[in-house]
Order: structure tokens, then sequence, then C-alpha cells
């Protein structure tokens, strides 16, 4: 038997990709494409089993919780998520008409990008410094990438653990944010870029030595076997999982 699978946001460039990595999956069938004005609704779903939402920061929570109440697990890929918003779906799935639901999000469906993010983590417990550079194409929406909060909430996290203080920086003034955003202590570049996809550097420095961690998506190709696993797994899951590595072993 075929999971039957829905893809949201099937238009974009990650949804028209999904579509394609599902029907030429085994084991995975393409019931149903929806976008923009498509309501999330039983009808609209033709009997999906899972939901795949690669859609918009500003939808996706929105998108899941209607998509747990039309009776489907959900794959999300979808950037912008708050610990807040993670904790709005897991009170959701914890209610008696949810019993049986799950949902993944991840930031990040690449391996090479999965396993930067378990990398730098582990990695940064031994040095001073860390900083984290995200590049991207310039028709993303958002900045800076769900990858680069993830890496840096993960390098803050080890550094926190190993009783690491601040990172060294000496500077008095940057009116104009060239340090970058902060996340969790951590500073975070991006870069926009024609001809770029979707690209990310972690550099962790000590007196005299430079660690570079870097993944490269040349092609969105590079996220289908993630989405496709997580197709896969999410329905013998339970409640909420945050992020590819879980399914991973990592
Ligand atoms: N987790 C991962 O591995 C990856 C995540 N992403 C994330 O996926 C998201 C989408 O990225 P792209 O595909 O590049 O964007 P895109 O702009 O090409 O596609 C988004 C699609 O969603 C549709 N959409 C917007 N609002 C909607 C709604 N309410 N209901 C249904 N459809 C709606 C749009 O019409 C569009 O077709 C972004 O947040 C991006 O950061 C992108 C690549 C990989
Ligand atoms: O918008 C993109 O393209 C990507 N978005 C995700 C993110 O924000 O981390 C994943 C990947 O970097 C591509």
């Amino acid at each position: 038997m075929s999971i039957a699978v829905a893809v949201v946001g099937a238009a974009g460039r990650m949804g028209s990709t999904v579509c394609q990595a599902v029907q030429d999956a085994d084991g995975l069938a393409l019931v149903a494409r929806l976008d923009v004005g498509d309501e999330l609704t039983a009808a609209n779903l033709a009997g999906a089993q899972v939901a795949v939402d690669f859609t918009h920061p500003s939808v996706t929570e929105d998108n899941v919780h209607a998509l747990i109440d039309a009776g489907v697990d959900v794959v999300v890929g979808t950037t912008g998520w708050t610990d807040a918003a993670y904790e709005r779906v897991r009170e959701h799935l914890a209610r008696p008409e949810a019993a049986g639901r799950s949902v993944i999000i991840a930031p990040n469906f690449a391996l090479s990008a999965v396993l930067t993010m378990s990398f730098a983590a582990k990695a940064a417990r031994y040095f001073e410094s860390a900083e984290v550079i995200e590049l991207h194409h310039p028709n993303k929406v958002d900045a800076p990438s769900g990858t680069a909060i993830a890496t840096a909430r993960g390098i803050a996290a080890a550094r926190a653990e190993a009783g690491l203080g601040p990172v060294p920086d000496a500077t008095e003034t940057d009116p104009d944010g060239a340090r970058g955003a902060v996340v969790d202590g951590v500073h975070v570049h991006a870069v926009r870029l024609r001809g770029l996809t979707a690209h990310e550097e972690v550099v962790l420095g000590n007196p005299g030595e430079q660690l570079t961690i870097r993944t490269d998506s040349f092609d969105r190709a590079s996220f289908m076997p993630g989405v496709v696993l997580a197709v896969r797994e999410v329905g013998g899951r339970e409640g909420l999982t945050i992020g590819l590595d879980r399914l991973l072993d990592l």
C-alpha cells in the first residue's frame, strides 16, 4: 500500500520539486497539489495520509494546525518557526481529537546541512570563537535562514554546556549592524547572491587555528532524500519531531 501524500505550496521552488520526488519514490503516491487559495480541508486533501508544507514563514503554523484538524500527519520544511510556535503544535497534538497525529519540522532536509549542524555543535566547545555565514539565492524571503538559526542555537547550547563565556569581540561601534544578527550570542551573517542556492559556513577559531565546516546545496535535489525519509517515517512517530537529525540517529 502506498502512502498518499499532499503537497502544500506545490507551485513553489521546493513544492514543485517535492511533487516530482514523491511521484518518483517507491511506495509514495501524490494525491493533491495545493497552493495559495486552496483550503486545507479533507476534501481538498483527497485522501492524503501525509501533507508536506513548503510555503511561507507567515502561514506555515496555521497550515500545520489546519492539517492536524484535517486528520493528516505533517512534514514541514518551511522556516520561521519560534519556540512558542513549536509549543502550540505540541499542545495541539496532545489534544484527544489529534490522537495518532504526528508532525516533523526540519529547517533543512539536506544531509550535508544536517551533518554541518551536528559537527558544529560537536566542535563548538573546543573553540573560543564561532560565527555562522549563510549564503542563499536572492528570492529567499527570510534572514537569517532557518538552518543558520538552528546552527547558532546548537553552537550556543554546546558552549553553555561546556561553561564557555561570550565569544571574544572588542567591537565598540557598529551602527549599521556589520557584525550581523546575534542568535543566542552567536553572530550570524546572511549573504543573498544571484546564482546561489543554499549554503552555510561555520567558522570556529582559536589562537593560531581555524576550523571551517561548510555545506553547499547546489540543487534542490539535495533536500529530497530527507523529505522522502520524513514522509515515510512521520506516520510511525508520536507528537512533534524537530530536525532531521532525530531520524538519522546522529
Ligand atoms: N527545510 C528545508 O530543507 C528547506 C526549506 N526551505 C524553506 O521552504 C519555504 C519555501 O521555500 P521556496 O519553495 O523556495 O519558496 P517559494 O516562494 O518558491 O514557494 C512557496 C510556495 O508556497 C505558496 N504559498 C504561500 N502561501 C501559501 C498558503 N497559505 N497555502 C498554500 N500555499 C502557499 C506560494 O504560492 C508558493 O508557490 C521557505 O521557508 C524556505 O526557507 C527551502 C528549501 C529547503
Ligand atoms: O529558502 C531556502 O532556499 C532555504 N531555506 C531553508 C533555510 O532557511 O534554512 C533551508 C535551506 O537553507 C534553503
